[in-house]
């Protein structure tokens, strides 16, 4: 007879796509290994130094989940995007109120963000607070709850802490600096977040010129995201072009936001990236995504802590707080008017939150 424990509830298995067999031009990113024992583990600070104030991007291999406890979690990701599972009717009542919350609790439908003359996005997003008891979820994902709360905590101490703690020892600060900004029963609003990209019609393509998701920055500290295998990923590298994120089996993909930059003092880069079409062999594919957006404690102002910042972006002593960033952010992104950046017509918008100009790239 089986325990209890064992008994998970059924969901329909998602099958992933083929990766794609286009030569890409892809970036050149290092990888952390998070399962070495602690000396060798800590030995990889210069690296991640060095990644960081480059690419802004890094590859994480031997997180704790397996292959087959992934293809469970991807499983699990797809529930609140299937029709069938839950009715747009149901989607509406869950619907996020970022504009006037700042909040990005709940569904992104689609159609919600401005992309480019006239082009609107087709990807949904779900997203739940890290404390997953703050706000009701659809009843198809009920009964999920425990095995989603389950991989917060596991993306909370098994990944972002350890990765926080190298980034700290980089700028040869004390190495739970950035961990005691990120408790995980403080307030705040890290999130889990599960993603649906819905192919565009051919129309929309040729407005946008591919581009699904405008290039941007993450408002966060540090994201990570769950590789998987259609490509449509790209970072902006330092020499100005654009290149693909390759998927690697079971690997996470990390990289710094807003908020990192600002408490590094400019040393780590808040890298832009973009989703954009997927190469031919993988069109018409739906791409699903899973993903941790780190954000420190609300209360953490975001003011160098190194004592030689190499940029500040607010003047001293009026740094907003991690919860005023991103209260702002998550309220205007995709809706704002943008203007257009002074000599890069075309390609670059921009707004001013705060004192800071934030770009949004074509
Ligand atoms: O889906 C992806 O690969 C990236 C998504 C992303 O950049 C975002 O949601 O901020
Ligand atoms: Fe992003």
């Amino acid at each position: 007879m089986s325990s209890i424990s064992e008994e998970r509830p059924s969901v329909p298995l998602w099958t992933p796509a083929e990766p794609t067999k286009s030569e890409l031009e892809y970036a050149d990113l290092p990888t952390v290994d998070l399962s070495l024992p602690r000396d060798e583990f800590l030995g990889q600070v210069d690296m991640v130094k060095k990644a960081m104030e480059t690419h802004g991007f890094l590859y994480c291999v031997n997180h704790p989940y397996t292959v087959e406890e992934m293809s469970r979690i991807f499983s699990i990701a797809d529930v609140p995007f299937r029709e069938d599972l839950v009715p747009l009717e149901e989607k509406k009542k869950y619907e996020g109120t970022m504009k006037v919350s700042g909040s990005y609790q709940g569904y992104k439908l689609r159609e919600y963000w401005h992309i480019d003359k006239g082009v609107r996005d087709q990807v949904e997003v779900y997203n739940m607070n890290r404390d997953l008891s703050k706000r009701a979820h659809p009843t198809a994902l009920r009964p999920l709850l425990p095995e989603i709360q389950k991989f917060t905590r596991s993306n909370h101490f098994e990944v972002l802490h350890p990765i926080l703690r190298l980034l700290a020892l980089g700028l040869d600060l004390p190495e739970n600096t950035f961990v005691d900004m990120h408790g995980f029963d403080n307030a705040g609003e890290t999130y889990v977040r599960f993603m649906k990209y819905f192919p565009h019609t051919e129309e929309d393509e040729a407005k946008s010129g591919g581009v699904w998701l405008k290039g941007h920055t993450d408002f966060g500290t540090i994201t990570v995201l769950y590789s998987q295998p259609v490509s449509a990923l790209q970072i902006l590298s330092p020499d100005g072009k654009w290149r693909w994120v390759k998927h690697v089996e079971n690997a996470l993909v990390i990289n710094a936001g807003d908020a990192m930059e600002f408490l590094s003092g400019g040393i780590y880069r808040a890298t832009i990236h973009r989703v954009v079409q997927p190469p031919p062999d993988q069109r018409n594919k739906e791409r699903l995504g899973v993903y941790y957006f780190a954000l420190s404690d609300d209360n953490v102002k975001l003011a160098p802590v190194v004592p030689n910042p190499r940029e500040r972006r607010f003047e001293h002593g009026k740094e907003p707080t991690m919860e005023v960033w991103r209260k702002e952010r998550t309220s205007r992104y995709g809706q704002s008017e943008l203007r257009m950046a002074p000599g890069k017509e075309g390609r670059e918008e921009e707004e001013e939150i705060g004192g800071i100009v934030v770009k949004h790239y074509r």
